[in-house]
């Protein structure tokens, strides 16, 4: 019997960001294994003209929770939706549902966050670090709390190319940081985010650091963690490979690649891709906080997340085995072939961008204008490549995350339990997770049916054809325009069609002789 399930199996779960990627998949993996558990509570807020209820009935009726209905049929009854906000000041929780939570909560997973790479730093800090900061004591007042954990990111100290399982300070204190975004106005803010975030290249890394030694700072009389994925990509086993419903991370990429609209792409191929599946996170998130919970670790301990030190595997190789699924599998209705160039190099990624990705955009708005249709592939193309210029920094460097914490915690887990929430990544088979990966972008993001696929061959089989037609008579109309305007291309024109004839000529008159 797997003392992680049991240990769940008699608790009240209050989850933040369940439903988000990481959330839905820790709720789902919580429910499969211990469908015991009394309730899982989690932060809500009505999204998209959807209620809390429709959002939930949603979650419950994916693909996702397919499993979990035939173990937990009353799935649906053991989930609390509750309503919040976390902009608003405290949480917008109202008072009858904070105080069901401050009295019956038994653990709590923090796994909301914005992760977007462009926030104004106001906006990041309102989610990542009060929000943070408001959890925490509304923990503190919880006297049924066993636990804390808060998901961070392993990039949430790439400034730094070794990276220990340690908090490590922000030169202002969060709490001044806080504080200063009630009364500075969005320009200052503007202005200082740069020095602010020092090394480190968007809001998103900065805030998560900001909020690390929160959880540290005001988590001092609670049993916290700290859990630091890497990048976090489709699941590898549970509860089926590759499933994946956004497009955060590799995923926006493989979509892009696939459909032929991202042909080529600054980043170093040696560079260790420090990719997790999701479902390794969730197994070490569950197994972090039944450890935290009953071994009550001091001081705080953080857990690495990640696959480069264990099994790397560089984005090289991931590039080639994503190209060779398209093969295997290719994206209905592509724009392009799919192709990966790689480049560590500026002035070609720029000239590869201007040929490969804006021309071929300018040429098909031309085509969509000509036959009244609306332009809009350039627009597309520019905010693909401005969301490529904010991955690079990622693409292009390499870090090394110690995992101390990440053993001495296997090794404190009985074999079934290393089993049922195996979070051992040097098993990993890259090649085969890569497939499944963008086999799961193709089903659960794309929407496309495996019977499509020989459509999209020929369609594929269309574009080649289209594409030597569109170089041959390219080449043709530049020899053309040479021919009448250079003496020197007449004659290296005259001269091989004379070379041609020679060799024809020789050719016949050779057999001639041979009969
Ligand atoms: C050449 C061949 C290549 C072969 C493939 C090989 C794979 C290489 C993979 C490399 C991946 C590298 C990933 C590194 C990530 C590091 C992560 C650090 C770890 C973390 O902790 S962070 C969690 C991850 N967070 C993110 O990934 C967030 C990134 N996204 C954003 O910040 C914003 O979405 C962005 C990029 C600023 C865009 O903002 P905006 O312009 O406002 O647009 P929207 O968000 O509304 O989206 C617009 C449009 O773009 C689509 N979209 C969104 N994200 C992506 C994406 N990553 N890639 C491609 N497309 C994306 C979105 O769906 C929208 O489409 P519409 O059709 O609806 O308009
Ligand atoms: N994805 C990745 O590659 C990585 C993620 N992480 C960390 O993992 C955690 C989960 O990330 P992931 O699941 O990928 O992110 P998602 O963007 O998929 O999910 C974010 C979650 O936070 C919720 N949320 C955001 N704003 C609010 C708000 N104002 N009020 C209430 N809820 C809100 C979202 O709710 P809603 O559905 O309403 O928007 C959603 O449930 C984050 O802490 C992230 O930093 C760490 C490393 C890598």
């Amino acid at each position: 019997m797997s003392m992680i399930a049991a240990f769940y199996g008699s608790k009240s779960i209050l989850i933040t960001g369940a439903t988000g990627f990481l959330g839905k998949v820790l709720m789902e993996k919580l429910f499969r294994t211990s469908p015991d558990l009394k309730v899982i509570y989690i932060l809500v807020r009505p999204k998209a003209g959807q209620t809390l209820q429709q959002r939930v009935f949603q979650i419950l009726n994916s693909k996702l929770f397919e499993k979990v209905k035939e173990v937990c049929p009353k799935v649906h009854e053991k989930i609390k939706p509750i309503y919040a906000d976390l902009n608003q000041k405290d949480l917008a929780i109202s008072k009858e549902d904070m105080q069901e939570l401050l009295s019956y909560t038994n653990i709590i997973f923090h796994c909301a966050a914005t992760v977007r790479f462009d926030d104004p730093l106001r906006h990041a800090v309102q989610l990542n670090v009060t929000a943070t900061q408001q959890l925490l004591f509304m923990a503190s007042q919880m006297p049924k709390l066993e636990a804390f954990i808060h998901i961070s990111t392993a990039y949430s100290n790439c400034n730094l190319k070794h990276i220990d399982e340690v908090v490590y300070p922000c030169s202002v204190e969060p709490k001044k940081i806080i504080e200063s975004m009630e009364w500075l106005d969005d320009a200052i803010i503007d202005e200082i985010t740069p020095k602010l975030i020092a090394g480190r290249p968007n809001t998103y890394t900065y805030t998560k650091a900001l909020g690390e030694m929160l959880v540290q700072q005001e988590g001092g009389n609670l049993n916290v963690a700290i859990i630091r994925p890497s990048i976090v990509g489709a699941t590898w086993q549970e509860p089926f490979p590759g499933w994946v419903d956004n497009l955060n991370g590799p995923s926006g990429l493989i979509v892009a690649a696939g459909k032929g609209f991202l042909r080529s792409i600054k980043a170093t191929p040696m560079a260790v891709a420090d990719l997790v599946p999701v479902d390794t996170v969730v197994n070490l998130t569950l197994a972090v906080g039944w450890y935290t919970a009953v071994h009550r670790p001091k001081p705080t301990l953080i857990y690495h997340c990640t696959s480069g030190t264990i099994n790397p595997c560089n984005w090289g190789k991931m590039g080639l085995q994503v190209l060779a699924t398209f093969e295997k599998v290719p994206f209905e209705r592509a724009f392009r072939r799919p192709n990966a160039d790689f480049t560590t190099n500026y002035f070609t990624a720029s000239c590869w961008n201007a040929v490969s990705h804006r021309a071929p955009a300018i040429i098909y708005d031309f085509y969509l204008r000509l036959t009244g249709r609306k332009p809009r592939m350039t627009k597309l193309m520019n905010r693909l490549l401005r969301t490529i210029s904010m991955l690079e920094y990622f693409i292009n460097q390499s870090w090394e995350w110690s995992t101390y914490n990440t053993e001495m915690l296997m090794s404190e887990l009985s074999p079934e339990d290393q089993r049922v929430f195996n979070f051992d990544v040097s098993q990993l088979n890259w090649l085969e997770y890569i497939e499944n990966y963008v086999m799961g972008v193709k089903k659960h993001i794309l929407k496309e049916d495996m019977a499509g696929i020989p459509e999209a061959r020929q369609h594929l089989k269309r574009l080649r054809n289209i594409h030597y037609l569109f170089n041959t008579a390219l080449f043709l109309i530049i020899w053309c325009l040479l021919l009448a305007r250079s003496q020197m291309a007449r004659n290296m024109w005259f001269f091989i069609v004379s070379f041609c004839y020679k060799f024809i000529s020789y050719f016949r008159a050779s057999r001639t002789l041979k009969i």
